[in-house]
């Protein structure tokens, strides 16, 4: 999965959050993308993402323009502020309704990647109880269950402990030898040292070429 980001500008509010960026993902490779609080990365993934269609500019995932009129299904596993996780259902419940969209994981897809990143598919406890981390855990379990083409994660460490931080980055390393692309934030580009190919510096809306 190739995705070409050609121009993206956005603007909110007359703030360029989002202002001309170029950029090209290839398959398989692994993206660090850092700068400060603000800098635009939540953005970037979100129009990435389809989640956030530019003013201005084009993304493209294999050739196709994801905001055009044809929309497709793409295979992108996403965690990004609030992912939408039901708090009055336990983690298999949450991800079994997600399953129901593209109809593509199984049962027991679903219960591995609950066991993947810690947590027991089997314990009823509803999400309204978990803690921040173990909703974290749950967030990653959700981005990775239907083995995407594409991982977006915005700080996907946020909230978890020290141990569980390792884990989480021994499991995005797993899904770098699946094959999978990805995008992933931090604030400091140390965090990103050890699993980054390539990093991507953004600072007010702009990717900062070194
Ligand atoms: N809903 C919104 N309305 C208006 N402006 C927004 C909105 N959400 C974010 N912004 C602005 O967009 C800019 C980029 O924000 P973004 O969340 O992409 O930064 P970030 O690099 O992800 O920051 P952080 O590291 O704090 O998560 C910021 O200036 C922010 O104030």
């Amino acid at each position: 999965m190739k995705i070409i980001v050609t121009g993206v500008s956005k603007k909110i509010k007359k703030q360029h959050v989002l202002n001309n960026i170029t950029l090209e993902f290839r398959n398989g490779v692994f993206y660090g993308l850092y700068g400060r609080n603000g800098s635009g990365k939540t953005m970037l993934l979100r129009s990435v993402a389809g989640l956030l269609r530019p003013s201005a500019g084009k993304v493209e995932i294999d050739g196709k323009d994801i905001y055009s009129e044809n929309k497709f299904p793409p295979s992108i596993g996403v965690i990004i502020e609030n992912t939408s996780l039901l708090p009055q259902y336990d983690a298999f419940t949450n991800l079994k309704l997600l399953s129901k969209i593209k109809k593509i994981a199984t049962d027991e897809d679903i219960k591995s990647a609950i066991r993947r990143v810690g947590l027991n598919p089997d314990n009823k406890l509803k999400v309204r109880k978990f803690s921040l981390g173990m909703k974290q855990r749950l967030s990653i379990a959700q981005a990775i269950f239907e083995k995407p083409d594409i991982l977006l994660l915005d700080e996907p460490t946020n909230a978890i402990d020290e141990n569980g931080v390792q884990e989480v980055y021994r499991i995005i390393q797993e899904e770098k030898e699946r094959g999978a692309t990805i995008i992933l934030t931090s604030h400091h580009k140390q965090d990103l040292d050890i699993l980054a190919d390539e990093f991507i510096h953004m600072d007010h809306g702009e990717v900062i070429h070194e």
